[in-house]
């Protein structure tokens, strides 16, 4: 039997390409920088499978380019925001992710961005590079403890679970999340479900982890963030879809949020002139989350499983999104 030929969007690890090379004829847009629209077209034209990541905007467009043998969308990420997942379930092409084993580096990266936020690291390194350090100032880059606040989690899944965990033993003793279970882990941690007003109300530090969904598209918004504590803390590493960055961008010049750390902006990369940018309360890195070697080794790998499982027969796929077809938040 002829093998399948997949498309993969971009350069991976070796460890996942090797699997595909094994199975499949593999055509490759070996960069580190995304595939362009037009490639993309061209090259998806009689594949069974793609290989893509968060750049590339899977829709009826890239599908009817692909045409009838297109099986599977393998997407080596978490998110899947960019897959139109309404018409994938149209034509019956499966849909599959990444979603264990990014968890751990996205988490540890997010406990990394909040200290980072709360303790001011950056001002202070600033400071020593202009030359501003002199003797020492008992007031000066004063940032807030963990130890007594109130910690809120948006979104209990792998990666607020992973947070509330690793915040532990920094002696956090408040811990409340939202989410749309009550996570029976959660006792772990003695982290207590709230509803979203409690959350935002009662949080010094909000971390938000949740997953885009038309639910939490822009939930945090003006209203949200003037009922936000003054003084509080504001993290997000999950999707920028879920927060309005002009009504964010307002609230830092009221207080409520006095920090902001972000590691996923709307749209990315947020533009140079938008005031969230060179605003010191606010550090933004450029959705780095989840890049460890491990983690992406293991995504390639993941992926790549993912996408030969789905063409070499198996209907029982790992990692498919289960709920495919029933929603697009763009
Ligand atoms: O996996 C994802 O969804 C990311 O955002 C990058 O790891």
């Amino acid at each position: 039997m002829a093998k399948p030929t997949v498309f993969v969007t971009r350069k991976i690890a070796p460890e996942g390409l090797k699997i595909l090379q094994e199975k499949t004829n593999v055509k490759i847009w070996d960069s580190e920088d995304a595939c362009p629209r037009s490639e993309l077209l061209k090259n998806v034209a009689g594949c069974d499978g793609i290989l893509c990541t968060i750049n590339d905007q899977i829709d009826a467009e890239v599908l009817n380019a692909a045409g009838k043998k297109l099986k599977v969308i393998s997407t080596m990420s978490v998110g899947i925001l960019h897959i139109s997942t309404t018409e994938c379930g149209k034509r019956g092409i499966q849909v599959t992710s990444t979603p264990d084993v990014a968890s751990d580096s996205a988490a540890e990266f997010t406990v990394a961005l909040t200290l980072v936020t709360t303790r001011r690291l950056l001002e202070g390194m600033d400071a020593v590079l202009k030359g501003e350090w002199g003797l020492w100032r008992p007031m000066w880059i004063c940032g807030i403890e963990m130890v007594d606040r109130t910690i809120g989690i948006m979104g209990f899944g792998r990666v607020g679970f992973g947070v509330a965990r690793r915040l532990k033993p920094f002696n956090v003793t408040k811990l409340i999340y939202h989410d749309l279970y009550r996570a029976g882990y959660a006792d772990q941690v003695d982290a207590k479900l709230v509803t979203f007003d409690e959350l935002v109300t009662q949080s010094d530090i909000l971390i938000v982890c949740c997953a885009a969904t038309p639910k939490t598209t822009k939930i945090f918004n003006k209203e949200t963030f003037a009922k936000m504590k003054e003084g509080s803390i504001f993290i997000n590493t999950s999707r920028g879809i879920v927060v309005d960055h002009d009504a964010l961008a307002e609230a830092v010049q009221k207080g409520r949020p006095k920090r902001v750390g972000l590691d996923v902006t709307d749209p990315e990369p947020l533009p140079k002139d938008h005031p969230l940018m060179n605003n010191r309360k606010v550090i933004i890195t450029p959705h780095i989350a989840t890049n460890t070697w491990t983690t992406r080794i293991n995504m390639a790998v993941n992926a790549a499983n993912n996408l030969s499982a789905a063409l070499c027969g198996r209907d029982d796929l790992p990692n498919e999104y289960s709920y495919a077809g029933k929603y697009d938040c763009r």
